[in-house]
Formats: structure tokens, C-alpha cells, sequence
């Protein structure tokens, strides 16, 4: 639930983050410098939220600095199973988050920092946000050779990218956010990036892939606390405000009143899973028996993040077919997610008599179906 606070009200709220100094309304009228305490992606992207609800740009746009412990954000209408890795993610303890903007799917860690720009509509200009990351690249670095490209991305040396952009434009407010790479884990980003799951079709938006680079392979000078100083200087710069970075706190209610509740809410598998835009996989696996391959077929056909339509196929010599039945009618409905189907399989499993072959090779057949998800 939103509380619904007058624009110009937080815009104060947020002034009064620094330690209230004479005159200062008057030195922060014409934007704001904002960095996050917190290295949560759900609570990062909240206060990006908040900003965005709340706060009237008019006049006064601010500048947002965030850092990420490892997580992989997809766009706003992506399907996370085309886009990354969800075993690996589990296994290493990765978040998985769904952003507001759309476009592609990107890995932030402590090497990687954040932008996001925000302003009135009428003030969103994308390419004027890069070019003044540029400069303030260039004023630590004049050597580097970064460009901003057509689609927007930071090119290093006309070839790697080193910063991707997303936007979302409201009603009076727009944010355009984007990454910078400075010393992210580049063997973990390209394997947490890459889908081993087959026979998906989707409309989903697909994210475009690049070769990749960290601006502290070239130099490393650059840090990332470097950068985000650099820029804060050089956004003060042009919008004429004093070069302070304020240091916000995302899980401060009296601040940011009704945040947790947008935490929550990015969070919840309904958001992050449930907007997948519908899809289906048809794919197929092979079990060993009686010393050769069978194949079983798979065709699954998933709506909000639940399986609508279930069609496994078996051969019934293998597997009695009421057995492979009771499975494709009892995954109707639930969850496309592991969690989820291993409740189910397991209360199958108890019931199942005590007919070991049959228990051994229902176990290989809920494995393999809970690997596709
Ligand atoms: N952190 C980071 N920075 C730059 N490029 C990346 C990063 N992670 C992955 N990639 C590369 O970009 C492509 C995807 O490119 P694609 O163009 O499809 O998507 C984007 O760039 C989206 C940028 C979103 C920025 C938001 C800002 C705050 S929250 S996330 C991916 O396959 C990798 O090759």
C-alpha cells in the first residue's frame, strides 16, 4: 500500500538526509546526490521505486549510487530460465531479481556500480547521462577510450562493454539507470549468463550479449570508489549543487515511508517469477535402462510462472502409465519451480508402494523434470 505523501514534502524528507546545515535547502535546490548504505538489490531497486512514486523532479533531478552483493537482474519482461543460470544461482547463493525498466539481463557484484539518473519527462536524456559519465571518466583516466554506442552501451576500446542501460519513463518522472564495470567477476557473469535450457519458446524480450571488460583490467586505479566520487563530482558539476554525497539508509521507514512494503513486494515470487510472459518448453531427456537410452518427452506450458498444460511421456513399458499421469495432472497448477514439484513428488513418493524399482525410477524422472526448472 502506498501512503500517499505530498511530492514536494520528500523532496525535503530527503534534503534532510545530510546534517542540517545553514542555508542548505537553498545549496540542494537544484538536485541531490544519493548513495545506498545497503548492497541488496531488492532494496535498492525499492528506493528507486520510492523516488519514483514519491519524489517531484521538477527542477531538482538527483543521482542515485548503488552497489550489489552478486545478483542477476532481468529485465521487466524477460523469462529468467531463458536468460541465466538458476541451478548455478542457487548453488552459489545468487539473488534473482525482476527490474521495473525493460531490456536485458545483467550480474552486479562489489566490482559493478550503479547510475540511475532521475528527472522530470520532459529532462530524461539518456545520452547526456552517459556523455557526463565519460567525462568524469576521462578526468581520471584521459587515456581511456570509452564511447557511448547507439544502443546505448559504454564501449572500452571500440569493443567491450563495460555499462548497459535501461530506462523507465512515468507519468511526470523518468529514471534511466545503468551499470559500470570496474572489477566485477567476469567468469562468473558469463557463466551465471548463459541458459542450459533447452526447447524454450517465449516472446519474452532477449537480452543481447557482448564481450565484456572491467574498466580496472585497463587501469587499476579505477575502483569503483574512485568512479562513483568522479562522477558525483562531475554531476555537480553540471547541475551546480554542492559535491556531497548523501548516504541513505533503504530500510529507513521515517525516510521512506511504505519502502518495505516495495521491498516485499521485489521480492516475492510473484514478481520476480509470476511476470514471466508465458512460454513453453518442449524438450525431451534420455534414462538409462536395461543397458540402453529410452527417451522421455517433455512439454510444458507455463502462465504466470505456473504450469498450465503438462504433457510427459513415458514409455509405458518403463513407466506404468497411470504412474506418469498422476504426475502430469498433479504438476498442473503449481509452481514451475524445484521447490514446489519436490513437495509434490514427495508426497507421491510416500504413497508409492514398496516397489523399489518403481520408487528409483520415479526419483530419476522427478529429478530430471525439476532440473528444467
Ligand atoms: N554489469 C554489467 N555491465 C555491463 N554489461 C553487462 C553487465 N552484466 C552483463 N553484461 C553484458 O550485457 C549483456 C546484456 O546486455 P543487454 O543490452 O541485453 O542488457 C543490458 O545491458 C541491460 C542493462 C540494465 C542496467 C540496469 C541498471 C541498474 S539495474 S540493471 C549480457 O549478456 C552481458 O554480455
Amino acid at each position: 500500500m502506498l501512503i500517499p505523501l505530498p511530492k514536494k514534502n520528500c523532496f525535503q524528507l530527503l534534503c534532510n538526509l545530510r546534517v542540517p546545515a545553514a542555508g542548505f535547502k537553498n545549496t540542494v535546490k537544484n538536485g541531490l546526490i544519493l548513495q545506498s548504505l545497503s548492497n541488496d538489490i531488492y532494496q535498492n531497486l525499492a528506493v528507486e521505486d520510492w523516488i519514483h512514486d514519491h519524489m517531484n523532479l521538477e527542477g531538482k533531478p538527483i543521482l542515485f549510487l548503488w552497489r550489489n552483493s552478486p545478483s542477476v537482474i532481468i529485465g521487466r519482461h524477460q523469462n529468467p530460465w531463458q536468460e541465466c543460470n538458476l541451478n548455478l544461482m542457487r548453488e552459489e547463493g545468487i539473488k534473482l531479481a525482476r527490474r521495473r525498466s525493460g531490456g536485458g539481463t545483467v550480474y552486479h557484484d562489489m566490482g559493478n556500480i550503479n547510475l540511475t539518473f532521475f528527472t522530470t519527462k520532459k529532462k530524461y536524456d539518456r545520452m547526456e547521462n552517459l556523455k557526463l559519465v565519460v567525462r568524469a571518466l576521462n578526468a581520471v583516466q584521459p587515456q581511456l577510450d570509452v564511447q557511448a554506442t547507439k544502443r546505448l552501451d559504454l564501449l572500452l576500446d571500440g569493443q567491450f562493454k563495460i555499462s548497459g542501460t535501461a530506462s523507465k519513463i512515468g507519468r511526470t518522472t523518468a529514471y534511466h539507470h545503468c551499470t559500470l564495470l570496474c572489477s566485477t567477476d567476469r567468469a562468473l557473469l558469463s557463466s551465471l549468463l548463459k541458459s542450459p535450457y533447452q526447447g524454450i519458446k517465449s516472446t519474452a524480450t532477449t537480452s543481447i550479449p557482448s564481450l565484456v571488460k572491467n574498466l580496472g583490467e585497463k587501469d587499476p586505479m579505477l575502483t569503483c570508489e574512485v568512479l562513483m566520487n568522479a562522477i558525483a563530482a562531475e554531476y555537480a558539476g553540471v547541475h551546480q549543487i554542492d559535491n556531497h554525497v548523501n548516504l541513505i539508509n533503504p530500510t529507513d521507514e521515517t525516510r521512506f515511508p511504505g519502502i518495505s512494503n516495495k521491498v516485499r513486494e521485489l521480492q516475492s515470487w510473484e514478481w520476480i517469477y509470476g511476470k514471466t510472459p508465458n512460454f513453453s518448453i518442449n524438450t525431451s531427456f534420455n534414462v538409462l535402462y536395461k543397458e540402453s537410452y529410452l527417451e522421455i518427452k517433455v512439454f510444458i506450458n507455463v502462465k504466470n510462472g505456473k504450469i498450465e498444460i503438462c504433457n510427459i511421456e513415458t514409455p509405458d513399458h518403463w513407466l506404468p502409465l497411470e504412474v506418469c499421469d498422476k504426475l502430469n495432472s498433479g504438476l498442473i497448477g503449481i509452481k514451475f519451480c524445484p521447490t514446489e514439484t519436490a513437495v509434490l513428488t514427495n508426497t507421491f513418493r510416500s504413497t508409492c508402494p514398496e516397489d523399489h524399482k518403481l520408487y528409483s525410477k520415479w526419483n530419476i524422472l522427478c529429478e530430471k523434470i525439476k532440473g528444467i526448472m
